[in-house]
């Protein structure tokens, strides 16, 4: 590991600063033991899972704001039944002042369940700044996606920027998780080329069991091959280890210090690990919250 003060170390804390995190909406309980090692205002984004229901995405909402922490609900377009599913998701979550900050996604069901194919359909409803929303998070993904080819990918990221631009909506875009730093540098570039300048934060995982990562990247269609795997910092003939980021964040934050065409990034957090480890890591690395 890497002395304090040292360029690695101090690249690191530089890129931790304004991190944000994620919990599925069963998570209360992990949350509240993580709550106090989070700085006050940390973003805490809400997953919006097949297995989970209205009422479970607002009580963990809410459970985030009650911490002093500042909820990310996700929105998923093809898991919304109707139109009216969407309205009183908003609705609720504006009566609850949690409406600020929203993540929209497609979803992963084959077959979108009601009337929203993708996220660039939910924000061309034009309603979420009805409700209170101010920014919308979109999904990134460095390693392409399993089921949406490459070209579609870049066509949806610049007319969903563009359509929340037009709504005077802010842009954040946070990037499926990946071991491969080199394919989320190069990138993170052709966002920048393409004349995207939202925030973007590069989607990390927390502290977790070598199998419970490799199980959630082969369901999300990640590259973990052996060669990237052990540049990432674990082996892939010791899977009952645990891998934390360390290697992947340090590098990340020193290759983003000599590249200022890369613009405003910062991490968000998968906690497949548990939410109180996640925290735990970024604090002892130096984190500060967003
Ligand atoms: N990055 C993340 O953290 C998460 C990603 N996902 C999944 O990533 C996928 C894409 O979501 P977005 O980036 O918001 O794309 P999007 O909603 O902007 O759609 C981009 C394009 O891909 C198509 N598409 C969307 N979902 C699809 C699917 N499941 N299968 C086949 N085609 C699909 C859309 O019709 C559109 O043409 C979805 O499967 C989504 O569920 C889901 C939850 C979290
Ligand atoms: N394509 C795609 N779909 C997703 O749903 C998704 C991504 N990508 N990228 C990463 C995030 C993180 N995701 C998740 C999903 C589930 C759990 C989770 O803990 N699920 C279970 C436990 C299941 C298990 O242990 O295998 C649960 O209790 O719901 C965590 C993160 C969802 N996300």
């Amino acid at each position: 590991m890497d002395a304090a003060g040292s360029p690695a170390k101090d690249a690191s804390r530089a890129l931790l600063a304004g991190f944000s995190l994620e919990m599925t909406g069963k998570d209360i309980p992990g949350l509240d033991d993580a709550a106090a090692l989070l700085p006050p205002g940390t973003r805490v984004n809400v997953t919006f899972l097949g297995n989970e229901d209205l009422e479970m995405r607002l009580a963990a909402a809410r459970a985030v704001q009650a911490h002093g922490l500042v909820p990310v609900p996700h929105i998923s377009a093809r898991r919304l039944a109707s139109h009216d599913a969407l309205e009183e998701f908003l609705a609720r979550l504006q009566e609850a002042g949690l409406s600020e900050h929203v993540f929209v996604v497609g979803g992963d069901p084959a077959t979108p369940e009601g009337p929203y194919a993708s996220s660039l359909d939910v924000i061309r409803t034009g309603i979420l700044g009805d409700y209170g929303v101010r920014e919308v998070n979109i999904a990134g993904y460095p390693e392409g996606h399993p089921d949406i080819p490459e070209a579609e990918l870049w066509a949806a990221l610049e007319h969903k920027t563009a359509a929340l631009a037009e709504q005077g909506l802010a842009s954040v875009i946070i990037t499926q998780f990946a071991f491969d730093l080199d394919a989320v540098l190069a990138w993170i570039a052709q966002v920048r080329q393409r004349g995207i300048r939202s925030l973007i934060r590069v989607g990390t995982p927390g502290p977790a069991g070598i199998k419970r990562l490799l199980a959630f990247a082969s369901r999300f269609g990640i590259g973990a091959n052996a060669m990237i795997v052990r540049k990432y910092g674990f082996s892939l003939t010791n899977l009952m280890g645990t891998a934390g980021p360390e290697k992947f964040v340090a590098e990340l934050g020193r290759r983003l210090a000599t590249d200022p065409a890369a613009g405003e990034v910062a991490l968000h957090f998968y906690t497949f690990g548990g939410l109180p480890a996640t925290a735990e890591w970024v604090r002892s690395h130096g984190g500060e919250g967003s």
